[in-house]
């Protein structure tokens, strides 16, 4: 254990915690506290959240701008591995069983204090596809979901900086602030002072492209195009902005009301639920509690007990939130049995419809320089000595330089074959790509996600790559829209040890639907004709580098490539207690009550029914938002 962790083990804290809140919070993240914020702000409400990371102040989590050591050394009050899991997913069977780490972070302020600051939204169609996978229930989902439903949370969440003067004239950046924002939360959104000029002859060459749409905004449901996005930077410090300074540490916050409680460093390892009946007097399970562990010390001789006399809530990302659910006896029954896990309510949906966005690489060079670029900084003396002056003195010039502009492109715009990919997911048997034997409520559940993906697919309201562009020659092309479903399930020596130290399986299955094969196809093919056109090259004159040169994105060495290099994840796991009908293997309802259960509900990114094509972060905030008034019952915003 780091000495200086700022956590106490369950011994030091037992006298300070109560037996009973109105409510028990597990995980601490970037949903959790903006929940946890919300419930306690009348001052009344007692909340316990219990997250097992430590509460760091490392000024290295919000430390942005030049290598660290030149300028305002970053501080590391604790080794900078423990805020992470060490979690590494299975061999992947469609990537040549390679496998490597899945990012989720762990620490007070959960994967925000962690992540790549990206703080774009998605486009309406990616929430409202959550409404359109309830097929026959669309209407109850309707009532609280889609995205005219989610944008005043959205606009809650978050406290916009729009770019000023200059930043317009200069780089052309625009921004809609009321259709879009208008929130006044300690979550800040902004744009980098700095571009590097290269980003704007990529941006004036996509304006050559036929269909191309180019948003004045893209956060009020416009997604698709060439836009601008902003970044979960505080313009004022240029630091990160996250959810334990926005919701746990600000003045006024949650860390100042003795009606609200952070456990740091402890871990939920089950929910005390007990048998109960529902308002119809149907059989169901209740949440009482929660038994939680210190992650850190002696092991007490058993887990310590904290009852909620309203609510549990569950926070704890799309890892770790179906990881509780089944180790408490919530989940698939046959998941369950092989970890030894008493079946409490068989809910085959927990765990299951795992998604992430996969990416992979192509690299160019650009045979004309265009100067500055991120390389002088390290050739010119003078130029690096420029910067840091600027840096210094007020946080300006190329060392405040960020990504702020992408393409988020629909598939027809990628490919004059779209309608033949359509075609092809539509006459998919949606059973044929599942693993054998699935629960007939998770097939028809796929079946109807197949069919809202290729409305999606179909539709110039949703973008499938994203293409993040500053001005440097090297892409992650990015699919946004995976058909491929994985899980996350309780590994079978998950034998409940009290510490709750044994990760899930992590299974992404990426790449074992085809036609996320074509897809990839798509994007390079489309990109690299793009960066073949005219405009690019009389700016830029890119040519390819690297391994994919010579290979036709068409053959079967370009499946290679993918089996052989593509990431199943860039981070934003999502999926795996999604919102939906039991019928279609949904794991909460509209009020992201889990099925079968009273006083028991999921509220973090593991409740998106197909992940938005967007990162993640955003989301999360406005529906920790949405979450804190569904649990207040108040109805709108
Ligand atoms: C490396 C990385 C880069 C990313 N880059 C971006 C980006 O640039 N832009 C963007 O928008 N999104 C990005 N994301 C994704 C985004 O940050 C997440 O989607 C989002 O923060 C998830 O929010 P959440 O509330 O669902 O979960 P989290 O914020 O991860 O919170 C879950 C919390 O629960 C805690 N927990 C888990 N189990 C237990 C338990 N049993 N008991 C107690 N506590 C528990 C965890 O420690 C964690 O703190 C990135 C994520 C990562 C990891």
């Amino acid at each position: 254990r780091p000495g200086h962790a700022q956590s106490a083990t369950i011994l030091k804290r037992q006298a300070e915690l109560r037996e009973e809140y109105d409510y028990v919070i597990v995980g601490g993240g970037t949903a959790g506290l903006t929940i946890a914020d919300r419930l306690t702000e009348d001052g009344e409400t007692t909340v316990l959240v219990v997250e097992y990371g430590y509460l760091d102040n490392s000024n290295a989590i919000t430390a942005i701008g030049p290598p660290s050591g030149e300028t305002n050394p970053e501080v590391h009050e604790m080794p900078s591995a423990t805020r992470y899991y060490n979690i590494t997913m299975v061999p992947q069977a469609g990537l040549n069983n390679r496998t490597r780490g899945v990012a989720a972070g762990c620490v007070v302020g959960g994967s925000s204090a962690v992540n790549g600051m990206i703080f774009d939204r998605g486009s309406a169609e990616d929430y409202d596809a959550w409404v359109w996978a309830a097929g026959d229930w669309q209407d109850d989902y309707a009532q609280e979901w889609g995205w005219d439903n989610l944008l005043p949370y959205f606009k809650k969440s978050v406290t916009f900086h729009p770019p000023d003067e200059r930043m317009q004239e200069e780089y052309g950046m625009t921004s809609d602030v009321e259709a879009a924002y208008g929130g006044d939360t300690p979550i800040h959104s902004s744009y980098a002072p700095f571009q590097w000029p290269a980003q704007k002859l990529m941006w004036d060459a996509f304006k050559s492209v036929d269909g191309i749409d180019f948003p004045v905004e893209a956060a009020d449901g416009h997604a698709v195009g060439v836009f601008w996005f902003p970044n979960s930077i505080d313009p004022s410090t240029r630091t990160r902005s996250y959810a334990q300074l926005g919701h746990y540490s600000n003045e006024g916050g949650p860390s100042e009301r003795t009606n609200f409680h952070l456990l740091p460093a402890h871990r939920v390892t089950q929910l005390l639920l007990e048998p109960a009946e529902d308002d119809d007097g149907e059989e169901v399970l209740e949440a009482v509690g929660v038994k939680l562990m210190p992650r850190d010390g002696d092991l007490p001789s058993s887990a310590h007990q904290v009852r909620a006399s309203k609510e549990v809530i569950v926070s704890a990302g799309a890892i770790h939130s179906p990881q509780l659910l089944q180790r408490s006896g919530i989940g698939p029954r046959d998941v369950l049995e092989a970890a030894g896990v008493d079946v409490k309510l068989h809910l085959p949906g927990v765990g299951w419809n795992f998604q992430d966005h996969t990416t992979y690489s192509a690299s160019f060079s650009w045979g004309i320089n265009v100067e500055p670029n991120s390389g002088t900084l390290q050739r010119d003396r003078e130029y690096a000595a420029l910067a840091m002056e600027l840096w210094r003195a007020n946080k300006t010039g190329p060392h405040a330089a960020y990504p702020n502009s992408g393409a988020f492109l629909p598939l027809n715009v990628l490919t004059p074959s779209f309608s033949s990919i359509v075609s092809d997911i539509l006459a998919q048997d949606p059973a044929e790509y599942l693993p054998a034997d699935l629960d007939p409520t998770l097939v028809a559940g796929h079946a109807s996600q197949l069919s809202v993906l290729a409305r999606q697919l179909n539709s110039s309201g949703s973008a499938v790559l994203e293409l993040l562009f500053t001005g440097a020659s090297s892409f992650t092309l990015i699919n946004l829209h995976p058909l491929s479903r994985g899980t996350v399930h309780l590994a079978p020596d998950d034998d409940g040890d009290a510490r709750g130290s044994v990760e899930p399986l992590v299974d992404y299955r990426a790449l074992s639907n085809p036609v996320d094969l074509e897809v990839n196809r798509a994007l390079l093919s489309f990109f690299r004709e793009f960066l073949a056109g005219e405009a690019m090259v009389e700016s830029l004159d890119p040519s390819e580098v690297g391994a994919l040169v010579g290979v036709d994105a068409a053959s079967d060495e370009f499946v290679e490539y993918l089996r052989a290099t593509l990431t199943p994840s860039v981070a934003h796991p999502s999926g795996t207690c999604a919102l939906g009908p039991r019928e279609l293997g949904g794991v909460v309802d509209p009020q992201l009550k889990v099925h079968g259960t009273r006083r028991l509900r999921v509220a973090d990114c593991s409740i998106m029914t197909l992940v938005p094509g967007t990162h993640t972060s955003s989301t999360a905030y406005a529906l920790g938002e949405k979450a804190a008034d569904l649990i207040r019952g108040i109805s709108s915003v």
